[in-house]
């Protein structure tokens, strides 16, 4: 390959986007000298609206697509991508980001929640474009290897993290529907040739609506339907509200409301209905004058009624207060402000709620500020029984213990939108009871769904050559560990029905002698997991997107205290590398505290690791000898890194994401320093490695000097450069001695 090696870094959102701006000069310091190009690409949210929108913005203020780009770059053998955690924006944070961008002077139309106009549909079509799980489909083109190295096995070993005591009388538990839900009525077609399937909706007065013309579909591909029924959700819902308040735990709802971003809004939308329908029926004409969206949340009441009559206001307050008097507790996300598990459909995500829930005991927080047991309401069962499956093992065994545990890496289907995650624009809230169809372009049908209005149907997608990929990368990876690797698939669920016989068709093409292969339903899978995983022993789980969602932020949770400290490469399937950074997300949390008191509590160590994964990958790709001594050098330094404990600590005063990128940066210069295979970077980063070691001390108060204080930095979603820059440099020893590296 000739083209100039490079890597190109994610600019994101909140707590990984301020580490960046204290990271990216230390790399840029490391990779300068080696002839290695690191670019930038902003994917952040006020980054995708700013790039929708050129025709309402000056010409300074425009910004290209840089998702699309990177989109295409994904398909080429040259990519190698380092990606951050970035928001898959619920409704009511694109409109917070809106309304930020435009009183920083961007002149952005309003978000328009029923368009009227022709206008208004397209505006609504661009910024819909930014919602949700906007980025990683489309830089996903692999599937998905998470692991946590044996150095980060070792750190948690060697520095295990609090896991809280479990008790064999809890009264937590997961609920799930019994029936009316995805779960029961899913249905599969494999596809024999390339093509378009339609979907359409035959009224019951007879009259047909196309709700999606032309879906290409490709030879061999599965394609699945199913529906879950509004009435049934409900009924079950009302069900276990009541429940919640019989058995006196506190109340919760555990969605994927931002990824899944058209279904999982309106199931929570069902369930805010539900808990709040009294006062919602009461003060319905008003509600509905001011445009309250029961799927934006019950924080979206408090937005909207701000445009009542102060005492129509406090009316509806009042009743709402009231309402809590006669419903079960709910669990709270912030129980100092009032903010519920009901309030924003982005506040609560399951793949990390339920893990915290699993690790505090099975315990969520109440209004009180106490840990309670709690009904943890998931309704589909597609998924759901496998978080069952953990509480009646720590409910039987007691919590589980980091120091001896084992581990569960993931090897997940996730390229071309595989599965739910490309269900999209194939969702619908079904406009009129009747049936959905969907057949080839022949005309034959391929399945079909009664429905009533205001189900949500929706039809996924899974390709045949991501499936082929993802069977060679799990015995790939059974090979390469000495570890069994277990297919988690329901026999009983239609796709997954048609998963196993390609997954057992496609096993042939591989030497799977001496390998322990299996394929067992989720639960199933899930016991057996578990039952190793207290024995010390290693399990791969080979899952679809969905499980590989939910079990790379579980078992890292419970392993290592976060997803963070997690490898997560996704081998693109044309060649290419995308090195995601951990499991976890941008971690809104952080940014409060780093607010309030100048303390980033965010863990890089998932950068530290892709950056080496993206160094070696330049290297072998590009026979680029100084990136592969970089990435050794790396290697090393973040063993040293886990080693000597330099992740930042959880509290103001100490060390933070700040003071462990100073540490990297030791480390890795005195990796460097250590070599003979480089004489000229030798020289360079030994000097380097001198004034760090020498400054050590000066450094890390200057870093933890600035502590204890509120930082302003003019924005949450689009933060002023240069403030932000000098809040996370605020030593200016540290980048001295970087600056004399970057003028050689
Ligand atoms: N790949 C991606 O782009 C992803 C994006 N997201 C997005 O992130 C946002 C927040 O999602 P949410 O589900 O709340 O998940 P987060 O992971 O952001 O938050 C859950 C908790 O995980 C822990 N955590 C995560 N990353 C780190 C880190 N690097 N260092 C230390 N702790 C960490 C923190 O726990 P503690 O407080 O206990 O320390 C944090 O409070 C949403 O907008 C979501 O859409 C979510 C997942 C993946
Ligand atoms: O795309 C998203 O919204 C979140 C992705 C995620 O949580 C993951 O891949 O683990
Ligand atoms: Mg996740």
């Amino acid at each position: 390959m000739s083209k100039t090696p490079k890597i190109i870094y994610t600019l994101t959102d909140e707590a990984p986007a301020l580490a960046t701006h204290s990271l990216l000069p230390i790399i840029d310091a490391f990779t300068d000298p080696a002839g290695i190009e690191v670019e930038t690409r902003d994917i952040s949210l006020a980054g995708r609206i700013l790039s929708q929108f050129p025709d309402y913005l000056s010409d300074e203020q425009q910004l290209g697509d840089h998702l699309a780009e990177l989109g295409d770059l994904a398909k080429t053998p040259e990519a190698n991508i380092i990606k951050l955690p970035n928001i898959s924006a619920s409704t009511p944070q694109l409109k917070a980001a809106i309304r930020e961008l435009q009183q920083q002077g961007y002149k952005l139309p309003n978000y328009p929640d029923e368009p009227s106009s022709q206008v208004e549909h397209d505006v609504k079509a661009r910024y819909d474009k930014t919602k949700g799980s906007a980025v990683n489909p489309v830089l996903r083109e692999g599937n998905s290897d998470r692991r946590a190295p044996q150095s980060v096995k070792g750190f948690a070993r060697k520095y295990p993290h609090r896991m809280g005591e479990w008790s064999a009388d809890s009264k937590s538990h997961v609920a799930s529907m019994s029936d009316g839900d995805f779960y029961a009525s899913e249905k599969s077609a494999l596809i024999e040739a390339a093509g378009n399937v339609k979907i359409e909706l035959v009224a019951a007065d007879g009259s047909t609506q196309v709700l999606k013309e032309q879906t290409p579909v490709l030879a061999g591909e599965v394609i699945d339907g199913s529906v879950m029924s509004r009435r049934a959700l409900s009924a079950f819902i009302a069900e276990q509200i009541e429940d919640a308040k019989q058995q006196d735990v506190l109340f919760s709802l555990h969605l994927k409301a931002t990824m899944m971003k058209v279904s999982d809004p309106i199931i929570f939308g069902v369930a805010v209905e539900a808990f709040y329908g009294d006062v919602l029926a009461k003060h319905a004409a008003d509600l509905d004058e001011v445009g309250f969206n029961a799927n934006s949340g019950i924080g979206d009441l408090y937005a909207t009624i701000k445009e009542l009559p102060e005492a129509k206001q406090e009316a509806v307050k009042a009743d709402v207060e009231a309402l809590y008097a006669e419903r079960p507790r709910l669990a709270m996300v912030n129980s100092h402000k009032g903010i519920t598990n009901l309030h924003v459909p982005s506040d609560v995500i399951v793949d990390a709620s339920m893990p915290a829930m699993i690790r505090d005991s099975g315990k969520m927080w109440g209004a009180d500020d106490q840990l309670h047991d709690a009904k943890a309401v998931i309704p589909d069962r597609c998924y759901a029984s496998i978080y069952q499956t953990v509480i009646d093992d720590c409910k039987a065994n007691g919590a589980f213990d980091p120091t001896t545990m084992g581990s569960v890496p993931n090897v997940g289907l996730m390229a071309q939108k595989a599965e739910e995650y490309g269900s999209h624009d194939k969702t619908f809230e079904i406009p009129a009871d009747g049936t959905v169809r969907v057949s080839d372009e022949s005309g034959a049908l391929l399945f079909e769904h009664a429905v009533e209005r205001g189900d949500i149907w929706r039809m996924c997608q899974t390709k045949d050559a991501p499936i082929q990929d993802w069977v060679k990368l799990a015995v790939t990876r059974a090979r390469d560990s000495g570890a069994p690797a277990i297919f988690w698939l329901d026999a009983k669920r239609a796709h997954d029905a048609q998963l196993i016989r390609k997954v057992e068709t496609y096993l042939k093409d591989h030497d799977t002698s001496g390998l322990d292969i299996r394929i067992l339903a989720p639960v199933e899978a899930m016991k057996v997991s578990l039952e190793r995983i207290r024995k010390g022993e290693d399990t791969i789980s080979v899952t679809g997107n969905v499980l590989r969602d939910y079990l790379t932020d579980l078992f890292p949770i419970m392993e290592l205290g976060t997803s963070a400290k997690m490898l997560s490469i996704v081998p693109l399937m044309n060649g290419g590398g995308l090195f995601e950074t951990g499991a976890g997300g941008s971690a809104p949390k952080h940014v409060q505290q780093f607010l309030e008191e100048n303390h980033l509590r965010w863990d890089s160590l998932g950068e530290f690791l892709a950056l080496a994964a993206s160094l070696e990958h330049l290297g072998n790709t590009f026979g680029n000898v100084r990136a592969t001594l970089l990435a050794k050098a790396l290697d090393s330094a973040n063993g040293k890194f886990l080693d000597s404990n330099k992740s930042p600590s959880r509290k103001v005063g100490e060390i933070d994401n700040r003071g462990s990128h100073f540490y990297l940066a030791m480390y890795w210069a005195e990796a460097l320093a250590a070599q003979d295979e480089d004489a000229e970077l030798k020289a360079l980063f030994a000097r380097l490695a001198e004034s760090l070691k020498s400054n050590e001390a000066a450094i890390l108060n200057e870093l933890n000097g600035v502590q204890g204080k509120p930082v302003d930095i003019r924005g949450y979603y689009h933060p002023d450069h240069d403030l932000t820059r000098a809040a996370m440099r605020p030593s200016r020893t540290l980048n001295e001695a970087l600056n004399v590296v970057a003028n050689g």
